[in-house]
């Protein structure tokens, strides 16, 4: 029950040697800061066409910023406040003097003592401040290279994906209600293995989806540890009439989303059924307000993957990308990019830190939470026991009916079965990193779980 009184465990931190987040901060962060800086020199010609020789000097100038960045990073120096002036910069630094307070001094916070969640979503926003100190390339996004290209490499699944969606439209007049929960099912799997193509996890190597998302979903059955799709079916398809939407009876999903090219396309498609069953009337997407964590989207990336699949001259990718860009001019779907999601803090502190969002969320009828790092933020990126319930971890965080799909890329897994956890430890020790094993994890705040 999620009354259990129990101790908040401690928060993962690269001070565990040999831990996950040790090797990240260790390892993947570096090699990704260096990506990004080959990236800034690769692009060097570019900057000088469009921008001349003051173009050069910015590519200089944030190069400087990242090489210290990747110093501090490497050394484990204290974590430094915020110099750009950006209206979240005040926040951070709040943030910052917070953990020096409770810490007692300046120098314990710092990239292999501090909480990884803090340090690593700190480095996104640090690279974000080089850029934004180096007009004029303040605005390029350092990793649009690497979502363009694993959005071009996904195209085969793309187009069966799309054409999946199409045989659903064509006969969906006559699909029965169970039929329609088993391609609501399907389409909720698509979504969350989806996940697995994330350019963090893979420090920038190339993870575009290469199989038929729809033919590997029986073999990956066995590797989702907890799959409440029926429990959310039916908050989603219960009492409130399927009819058109007269206002009490509307429905609106919220999606938060997370990574960029293929698992953008299975959130949209996901939405889109959604929509044209009748299931749901209004569709709110969540992305990030910079670029974030290698293959996060942004509101660019959103608005260009729509236009690209509607450019695309297969028939039914093009219909799709038709449609869902109606549905953006109707209002049927929007896209919102809040800075709380760019933020380091704990989903249980966004009613205090962001409560325009939290009473935003609180009219949806189901929140998705897409990836892993929104699933280590739902319950804090903690030493959790395995078998605590879901609900326990979020502490209190519920603006709504909520879901995580993630594929596991970071060891904090709770609402397993007595036991579960530590026997597939004993199997596979990289159980919850390897994103090989995935959750549907439901909680509905309204209801005792
Ligand atoms: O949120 P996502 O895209 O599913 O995964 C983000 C991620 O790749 O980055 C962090 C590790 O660097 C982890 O949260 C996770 O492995
Ligand atoms: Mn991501």
């Amino acid at each position: 029950a999620d009354q259990e009184v129990c101790e908040v465990p401690p928060s993962l931190s690269a001070k565990v040697v040999g831990s996950f987040a040790y090797l990240t901060v260790k390892d993947r962060m570096p090699t990704i800061l260096t990506k990004v800086i080959d990236t800034l020199h690769r692009n060097k010609d570019k900057f000088f066409e469009e921008y001349g020789k003051e173009g050069i000097e910015a590519e200089k100038q944030t190069i400087a910023l990242l090489s210290k960045l990747r110093n501090e990073m490497q050394t484990d120096k204290p974590v430094v406040p915020l110099t750009d002036g950006l209206s979240d910069a005040e926040t951070w630094n709040r943030y910052l003097h917070g953990h020096q307070q409770s810490e007692g001094d300046q120098e314990s916070v710092s990239w292999f003592k501090s909480p990884w969640l803090y340090v690593e979503c700190y480095m996104y926003r640090r690279i974000q401040e080089a850029l934004w100190l180096n007009p004029p390339i303040s605005d390029y996004d350092v990793f649009n290279e690497g979502k363009t290209l694993s959005f071009l490499e996904s195209q085969r699944a793309v187009m069966t994906l799309c054409t999946y969606l199409e045989d659903i439209k064509k006969k969906r007049e006559q699909l029965s209600k169970k039929e329609l929960f088993e391609y609501f099912r399907k389409l909720l799997q698509v979504s969350v293995w989806g996940n697995k193509c994330d350019l963090s996890i893979s420090a920038g190597k190339d993870n575009s989806q290469k199989t038929d998302a729809v033919d590997s979903l029986c073999s990956l059955q066995p590797f989702i540890l907890v799959d409440d799709s029926e429990v959310i079916w039916s908050a989603l398809t219960s009492g409130k009439s399927q009819g058109p939407p007269d206002n009490s009876a509307a429905r609106r999903l919220d999606i938060v989303l997370d990574n960029a090219s293929f698992e953008l396309i299975t959130d949209l498609v996901l939405a889109d059924f959604l929509v044209c069953t009748g299931i749901i009337h209004e569709v709110r997407f969540h992305g990030k307000s910079f670029p974030w964590f290698v293959s996060d989207v942004t509101a660019n990336d959103f608005h260009w993957t729509i236009r690209q699949t509607m450019a695309t001259n297969h028939r039914w990718i093009s219909k799709c990308g038709v449609k869902w860009q109606s549905h953006l001019k109707a209002g049927v779907w929007s896209y919102h990019d809040h800075p709380f999601w760019t933020l380091p803090h704990e989903f249980c502190e966004m009613a205090a830190a962001a409560p325009d969002l939290y009473a935003a969320l609180q009219g949806s009828d189901l929140v998705l939470f897409k990836g892993d790092l929104n699933y280590r933020k739902l319950t804090g990126d903690r030493y959790w026991d395995h078998a605590i319930s879901f609900g326990t971890a979020l502490r209190g965080f519920g603006p709504a009916p909520l879901c995580a799909l993630r594929t596991l890329k970071g060891n904090t897994q709770v609402g397993l079965q007595p036991g579960e956890g530590e026997k597939l430890s004993s199997e596979e020790p990289d159980w919850m990193s390897s994103s090989k094993y995935a959750v549907i994890q439901f909680y509905n705040p309204k209801s005792e779980q």
